[in-house]
């Protein structure tokens, strides 16, 4: 399962009907909800980072990558511009790349 297949299943999905699918409901409830989760999963994923529970940050990511993915998809942002976004960042190393982002704010 690549994140692009994550995302089509996840575009399939956000149309059927809410008794159905976890992430039609999601989408439902509108992007606050969508957005809390994803907050929600991040901060369970950081836990389960700083206390060394290795089983635990696997799922949490998981959770993490599938919710940032409804969020994406609720706002209209394809993963592939996301992935564009990561390449330009390719031709500079990160510290650069935050100086630059400095320069700009
Ligand atoms: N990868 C996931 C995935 N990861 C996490 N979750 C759901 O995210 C929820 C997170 O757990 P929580 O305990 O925080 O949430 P909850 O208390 O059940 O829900 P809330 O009332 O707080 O929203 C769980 O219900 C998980 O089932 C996911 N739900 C769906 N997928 C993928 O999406 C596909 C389509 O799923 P449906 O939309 O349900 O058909 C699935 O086949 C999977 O590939």
């Amino acid at each position: 399962m690549t994140l692009e297949d994550l995302e089509t299943r996840i575009a399939q999905r956000a149309a059927a009907s809410p008794e159905d699918s976890y992430t039609a409901k999601l989408i439902a409830r509108g992007i606050n909800k969508a957005a809390q989760k994803l907050g929600e999963e991040a901060t369970e994923a950081v836990i389960a980072a700083v206390t060394h529970d290795r089983a635990e940050l696997v799922k949490e990511s998981a959770d993490l990558l599938y919710h940032l993915l409804v969020v994406l998809k609720a706002e209209g942002v394809p993963l592939s511009e996301v992935m564009a976004e990561l390449d330009s960042r390719t031709a500079q190393s990160g510290l650069a790349e935050k100086a630059a982002r400095k320069d700009n704010a």
